[in-house]
């Protein structure tokens, strides 16, 4: 598991391109056969990817939880953004299909992901944050996700999120997470930006083409930076920061919260006039 600190945002005012990268960019999170975890110390929210192939892989321990397993004290939420596959934990199996998404409860002791076909892998998304106690393992299709639409063509930004894990949806203690959907022709995400001080919040970019990229900035409102992401890569977005994007294509994206409430309304706009 790889480690991420937090930064001050008066350190963040000298950062190189390479520094910002190294400090708020994870790449490869999704590498056929492996498992891939970032540990972030902002809520000590933890975000990586899975891909199984022919064998099934299981969550491991890592010393730095120095739990007896890392869900002792955590909670964890799976979307999954491949092939059919599945999920067990403590030997019941939950079948995901693409945009299936897993609530898997503190004190789960084994927990398990395999794809159907080693053809079309699942790609297992992973969010987890610290618990304090258990809520029930519970499985949300996309059709049970509470959809909002947001943007219009005028403003390149039309797109819909997906709810899954949050408020008035599946329980957690204080994890939020879903994904959003930009229509064809539309590029802009979470413009205008907001911040949220009670809340840190990690984006992983997807359905990214190729070719394309995403321009994502990040920073206090006054005092931004971009970082050129491209697909399944993800971008660590500290309390004090925007968190927005302009792709040169339409994509998806998953976000995931942690912090001191769960409201997902709870943010501070930053109206355009105070972007710079
Ligand atoms: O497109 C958007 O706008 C979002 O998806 C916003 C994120 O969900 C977010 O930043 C929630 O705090
Ligand atoms: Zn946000």
């Amino acid at each position: 598991m790889k480690t991420r600190y937090g930064v001050h945002p008066e350190h963040f005012k000298t950062f190189t391109t390479d520094q910002t990268r190294t400090e708020f960019l994870a790449q490869n999170m999704m590498e056929a056969g492996k498992i891939e975890l970032v540990y972030s110390h902002y809520d000590r929210f933890i975000f990586g990817g899975v891909v199984p192939t022919s064998a099934a892989i299981e969550l491991p321990n890592d010393d730095d939880l120095r739990a007896d397993y890392f869900l002792e004290r955590r909670e964890l939420g799976v979307l999954n953004l491949g092939g059919a596959g599945s999920v067990s934990v403590d030997g019941k199996t939950y079948e995901l299909d693409r945009f299936d998404c897993l609530y898997v409860g503190r004190g789960s002791k084994t927990v398990s992901f395999a794809s159907n076909d080693a053809g079309a892998p699942a790609h297992f998304y992973l969010n987890s944050a610290p618990a304090h106690k258990e809520y029930p393992t519970t499985k949300a299709t996309q059709s049970d996700a509470n959809r909002v639409e947001l943007g219009d063509d005028e403003h390149a930004n039309k797109r819909v999120l997906f709810q899954y894990i949050h408020e008035n949806g599946v329980q957690s203690c204080q994890l939020v997470m879903g994904f959003t959907e930009l229509l064809s022709g539309n590029i802009w995400n979470t413009f205008p930006p907001h911040t949220h001080e009670r809340r840190m919040e990690v984006y992983l970019y997807f359905d990214v083409p190729q070719e394309e990229l995403v321009m994502h900035f990040m920073g206090q409102p006054t005092e931004t930076r971009h970082i050129a992401v491209r697909n399944f890569e993800a971008v660590i977005s500290p309390p004090w920061s925007i968190h927005s994007g302009a792709g040169t294509s339409a994509y998806r994206f998953v976000w995931g919260m942690a912090g001191e409430n769960q409201a997902f309304t709870d943010m501070d706009a930053a109206p355009l006039d105070n972007i710079r």
